[in-house]
């Protein structure tokens, strides 16, 4: 008999106190281990019209309610016992006449009694019941009964779908099968979803891909334990098929995922590192990312992905990128790398300049040509800088000052390594070196999350540490999340990942009307230098929530107060203090984020001192710290002129080829900043305020003063 557990069952299971999870996880373990033992007291669902529902006991208040026909045993969901009960008198559980997933299916005239979702009485099944008056017809009134069922909507819903809006299916989020309500959102935006996998008739419904994204088999004990440890975090159980798909699938060489933010491409990248390192007892898996707090971040999500004795557990080293560069570096030269700091290399850059006599070029752009071009690419010969491609930098530079850059370049390297220091740059290409073209590699494989700001020498280092065969690199990111590198050449440095590009499309963070509001501060269309393209339109979001609020305000004073009262308005809604994120462009701007914080009576702490559990606190970071973040609601303040894009920044720039570089990532960071919401957003700044505003307000325009 096959063992599952629901979807439903985890979330009702995290709704529940603490004292009661425990209680509920007993009898469940119970029923895992023996579900004829006579200590288990079932009672079937009376009233249910499917004859398979049946409750178990947990104590006097509380039921699970299990699905029991031969050949399955599903734990459903659990709660008091009326609420049991009456969540299961609402359902029944079927394969889809056409795609053959089994699926939970709502009674419909039950969701509409619940719901604010209106429609024509449908014209049979269950629902027939209803006394509802007519809606308008909606966009879905021309699809065919046979179009609505290849998307699994279920067939008594098929009136129902063809006479909502857009508006109206959000409503039933929860009520319809994902799968269908994915569909049908995708279909309302002008998107052409793929319908599911048609299963034979003879296959289990259980095991239909749509059907593994709410139904889990669990073979024994310990991975019931595993599945019921963090049920809040559904992702660890439960994947989309796109994104299950992506974690299993046999890559002929390297491979990126990509997607807006919030499409689950961390957890496409923590599953497909477990994948990994479980398909061999050799697998030597490398989890990294950009940063040590980011790889943090990482570590932390695996742990709820892996039982602490998961043998895969000790197959995958977590780690950002430059941390297994250092540790590589000392075991192949049995030396601690010396990294030279910022203000030495510009120190050697001016002492190179003045050596040399050269007046021609100015420190802003000697020290971008080096951090661009020269470190980047680890140029070490006149003849490389000659003839690198100064991708991105349009300033022609004639040949003679070209060799006089070089010669000045050279010196500055040679100062470097006089005073025994190397940049990180050539640090991880030296590790690079030493690995490339050797048999035994340190890792088997390598998954990176964030890769849109993995630099040039980093790249060519991933590469070097695995082997050249299948399923050896595989990257997750977004370019329109880009705000540390400049782009460049995946080719270039032998990373070829054209034709093995995919883009995920349902957003699970962040609602419609936040997604749809930060979609307007990016293209529709990203393409990397080397042609592979990352489309942004046709994502979805699957929940609804309040429209954001974007207001300016004469004064800075009169924009605390307004971002006070909005945080006081939302933790009396009921949201807690710790679900509320504060960000702003630079350290500058904190003291206005602290003041509202202040003001609106609740207790901050700062991203950088935040603990793991900082319960009671709102979290106030810059804009760079938001990333692998997310929080119920946020706040974007001082979105001021001058501070987005942010002035110095743009007075940094020495060519125009650097400011267009410095537009885009300043969009990006609010863009990453505005996507850690799930639920509401507020973005403020004082008048003219950012001009990235005027986009953001495009929907609907309003100012404050
Ligand atoms: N299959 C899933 N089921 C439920 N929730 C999911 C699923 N996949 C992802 N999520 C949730 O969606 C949110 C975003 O996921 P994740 O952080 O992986 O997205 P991302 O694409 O990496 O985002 P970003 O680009 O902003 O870093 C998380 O809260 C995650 O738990």
């Amino acid at each position: 008999m096959e063992f599952r557990i629901a979807e439903t069952f985890t979330q009702s299971l995290a709704r529940l106190p603490a004292k009661e999870q425990k209680a509920a996880k007993t009898t469940a373990f119970d029923l895992q281990i023996d579900p004829s033992s006579p200590g288990l007291k079932f009672h079937r669902v009376e009233r249910s019209r499917d004859p398979h529902f049946w409750t178990v006991r947990v104590n006097d208040d509380l039921r699970i309610v299990v699905h029991k026909t031969d050949g399955n045993f599903l734990l459903c969901y659990v709660d008091r016992h009326d609420d049991a009960y009456g969540w299961a008198e609402k359902r029944r559980i079927e394969a889809h006449p056409t795609t053959g997933a089994a699926q939970f299916v709502e009674f419909v005239h039950h969701v509409v009694e619940e719901t604010a979702f209106g429609g024509a009485a449908p014209r049979s099944g269950y629902g027939a019941q209803a006394p509802l008056a007519p809606a308008a017809p909606g966009v879905f009134d021309q699809l065919t009964d046979e179009t609505l069922l290849r998307y699994g909507v279920p067939p008594d819903w098929l009136d129902w779908i063809r006479q909502t809006d857009e508006d109206g299916l959000f409503d039933l989020e929860g009520h319809l099968p994902q799968e269908a309500l994915e569909a049908l959102l995708e279909l309302a935006v002008g998107g052409k979803p793929a319908p599911p996998v048609v299963a034979p008739p003879s296959a289990d419904p259980f095991a239909h891909p749509d059907a593994q994204r709410r139904f889990r088999t669990v073979a024994n004990v310990d991975e019931l334990r595993q599945a019921l440890e963090s049920p809040w975090d559904k992702w660890t159980v439960f994947l989309h098929p796109s994104q299950r798909e992506l974690v299993e699938r046999r890559y002929g060489g390297p491979a990126r995922v990509t997607g807006s933010a919030g499409t689950g491409k961390t957890v496409v990248a923590l599953h497909r590192a477990v994948h990994l390192a479980r398909r061999s007892d050799d697998a030597r898996v490398l989890l990294a990312t950009f940063s040590k707090a980011l790889a943090q971040a990482l570590k932390v999500k695996l742990s709820h992905l892996l039982d602490s004795g998961d043998p895969a557990a000790g197959h995958i080293t977590v780690t950002y990128v430059d941390g297994v560069a250092h540790r590589l570096f000392e075991d192949a030269f049995g030396v601690t790398p010396n990294i030279a700091s910022v203000s030495q290399v510009e120190a050697a850059l001016t002492a190179a300049a003045k050596e040399r006599g050269e007046t021609r070029f100015s420190h802003r752009f000697l020290v971008n040509e080096w951090r661009h071009v020269v470190d980047a690419w680890q140029l070490r010969t006149w003849e490389a800088y000659r003839d690198v491609s100064r991708l991105g930098r349009r300033t022609r530079i004639g040949g003679n000052q070209r060799e006089a850059l070089w010669a000045l370049f050279e010196r500055a390297q040679a100062i470097l390594k006089a005073r025994n220091v190397v940049t990180w740059a050539e640090a991880v290409a030296r590790v690079a070196e030493h690995h490339r073209g050797r048999e035994k590699k340190p890792f088997t494989a390598a998954v990176i999350d964030e890769a849109q700001d993995i630099s040039i020498p980093q790249l060519r280092f991933l590469a070097a540490l695995v082997p050249d065969g299948p399923d050896a690199l595989f990257f997750a990111g977004d370019l329109g999340q880009r705000i540390f590198q400049q782009p460049f050449s995946w080719l270039s440095q032998g990373v070829d990942v054209r034709g093995r590009s995919s883009t995920l499309k349902v957003n699970y963070r962040t609602s419609h009307q936040i997604r749809r509001r930060a979609d307007l501060l990016l293209p529709a269309q990203v393409r990397d230098v080397d042609g592979v393209e990352d489309q942004r339109k046709g994502t979805i979001s699957v929940f609804d929530g309040p429209e954001p609020d974007v207001g300016l305000f004469d004064t800075a004073e009169d924009e605390t107060a307004y971002v006070a009262a909005w945080i006081a308005g939302i933790v009396a809604d009921g949201v807690a203090p710790e679900e509320v994120g504060i960000f702003v462009r630079t350290s500058d701007q904190i003291d206005r984020a602290k003041a509202a914080a202040k003001q609106s009576g609740h207790p901050w702490v700062t991203l950088q001192d935040r603990g793991d559990a900082e319960n009671g606190r709102i979290a106030i970071g810059t804009m760079h710290l938001a990333k692998g973040l997310e929080f119920k609601a946020v706040v974007v303040m001082a979105c001021d002129d001058e501070v987005m894009p942010l002035q110095e920044r743009i007075e940094s720039a020495s060519e125009e080829s650097e400011l267009d570089e410095i537009f885009e990532t300043e969009r990006h960071l609010l863009y990453v900043a505005c996507t850690r919401a799930r639920d509401r957003v507020c973005i403020t700044g004082v008048e003219p305020g950012s001009e990235f505003l005027a986009d953001l307000l495009e929907v609907s325009s309003r100012s404050r003063s």
